[in-house]
């Protein structure tokens, strides 16, 4: 493997690599650093969770010039929650250097945006709604961009963004160079590149194996009626550090949310028609580990990297083979292992099938654990909540109190009454959660008239009360602005 001093790069930014303890380069980034920093346009696929954003990031920040007060380059990136995420890195990539990424996206006031714009940082990520209000403003200059990147572009296009998209890279020097990156590069890629990129080079990882191999993947039969004691029993047996369900739909989203709430489990949702302060609040706790369980729409299935998210639940199967690989590459990330389970209902069989087909790798069958089993597991944790307790000192002021508890009940009892007090016993507190139809494998005829469909609403972009534009929410389907 290569070390980043073997790329040439400016000693501060190498600083910088070194103090975020990035030691050598992953492949995708050995792969297509030397590339990029070449000034060629740039495909790079290698799967979630492998540091496409320090393969592009890095050329980034090592190609702007600090002195140069100007927007240098744009990075585009299909949610807010992504645009954030990924200029804290390259701010982390480019501290030492002095260079500035700013993000700015929608939800967020436009006022306080064109402030820090004045700020000139030398490079923006931004969704691109928000990104052509700007431009519309003229309060963003392209004049001087050398270098755009399109993370996660498959998923700008199945967004409906692609007029966006075009429209602001038609903007754009034509003497820019561009790059695209993503897990899954499915055929529509190919129109961006021919028409808004010169001569890319494509750099793929292993683009046989879609998915990471540390993530285990698993799938359960389940009814629609069972999924939700099922998901609350293996949370009690996988214990996970950090969890994502994602749900269909944002009515889903919420209801499963306010279910797994009312059964003890610090658990709560995002989706698109949360406002951005909710947004971000529902984030920052989950990064925090305030709560353990995030909800989300597919909104929450693309780039984002949390670390500790130990699990992923698809309580619903996800429409596209797509969805499933970055849902489920939400764990499993820089090394680390995770388990994704995916619930599948009877009439699901063939949509799993096809999803197996698609990442060319199987699923593992498990069967639905039992209320036993989970029980079994939350006595277990009690058990050991119990030990550590014995081992951290400061024991002294409760001994005469257990001597005194001990002259009047056995020892085996007192234990019980402990280990009862401290599992978390079965709960079957009722809760309301509306039925989803089942996804069907879509014909063949059918898929033709959606992605028509589709096609049509692109060229006609849906518009608010206020005419504004519409964002999509993942493909949960619906709009929000
Ligand atoms: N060279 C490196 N050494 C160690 N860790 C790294 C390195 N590069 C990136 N990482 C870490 O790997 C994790 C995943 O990186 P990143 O989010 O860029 O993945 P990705 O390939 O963009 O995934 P996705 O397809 O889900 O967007 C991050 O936590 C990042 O800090
Ligand atoms: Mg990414």
């Amino acid at each position: 493997m290569t070390t980043f001093y073997e790329f040439g790069l400016h000693h501060l930014v190498t600083r910088a690599l070194k103090e975020v303890g990035y030691a050598e380069a992953t492949p995708i980034q050995d792969q297509t650093i030397p590339i990029a920093l070449t000034g060629k346009d740039l495909i790079g696929q290698a799967q979630t969770g492998t540091g496409k954003t320090a393969a592009f990031g890095i050329p980034l920040v090592e190609k702007a010039n600090v002195d140069q007060e100007q927007i240098q380059a744009v990075v585009l990136t299909p949610t807010r929650e992504l645009a954030v995420q990924v200029a804290e890195e390259l701010n982390k990539i480019a501290r030492y250097k002095g260079v500035v990424a700013l993000p700015i996206y929608g939800g967020q006031d436009i006022q306080r945006q064109i402030a820090a714009l004045k700020k000139r940082p030398q490079i923006i990520v931004a969704t691109p709604g928000r990104f052509m209000d700007h431009m519309n403003r003229k309060t963003i200059r392209l004049q001087s961009v050398k270098m755009v990147v399109l993370d996660e572009a498959d998923e700008m296009l199945n967004m409906g963004f692609i007029d966006d998209i075009k429209v602001i890279l038609k903007e754009m020097p034509t003497q820019r160079q561009t790059l695209l990156f993503s897990a899954t590069m499915p055929k529509a890629i190919q129109e961006i590149a021919r028409r808004f990129m010169h001569d890319p080079v494509t750099i793929s990882i292993q683009p046989k194996e879609v998915t990471v191999s540390n993530i285990r993947q698993q799938y359960m039969e389940v009814t629609e009626k069972q999924k939700f004691d099922v998901l609350c029993r293996l949370l009690d047996i996988h214990m996970p550090e950090l969890a994502i369900v994602f749900g269909r739909t944002k009515r889903r989203v919420d209801e499963l949310s306010e279910a797994l709430t009312k059964r003890g489990y610090g658990a709560e949702g995002i989706h698109g028609d949360l406002n951005q302060a909710k947004r971000d609040s529902v984030l920052r706790r989950f990064k925090e580990g305030t709560i353990e369980v995030l909800v989300a729409t597919d909104v929450a299935a693309r780039g984002l990297d949390i670390s500790g998210v130990t699990h992923v639940y698809n309580f619903d199967i996800p429409q596209g083979a797509e969805s499933y690989v970055h849902r489920i590459g939400r764990t499993g990330r820089a090394g680390k292992t995770g388990l994704a389970i995916t619930f599948v209902t009877p009439r699901e069989a063939d949509h799993l099938r096809y999803i197996e087909k698609t990442t060319i790798r199987k699923m593992e069958r498990r069967p639905v654990p039992s209320m036993a089993e989970a029980f079994e597991g939350q006595k277990r944790l009690a058990v050991e909540k119990l030990l550590e307790a014995t081992g951290e000192g400061n024991l002294n002021l409760y001994k005469a109190m257990a001597e005194q508890l001990l002259n009047e009940v056995d020892s085996v009892t007192l234990v019980s009454a402990a280990l009862k007090m401290l599992t978390k016993e079965p709960d079957t507190t009722p809760v309301r959660l509306t039925d989803e139809k089942p996804l069907r494998v879509a014909k063949k005829g059918y898929r033709q008239r959606q992605s028509k469909r589709v096609s049509e609403r692109q060229a006609r972009p849906a518009l608010g009360k206020d005419g504004r534009r519409l964002e999509r929410d993942g493909m949960s389907g619906r709009f929000s602005s």
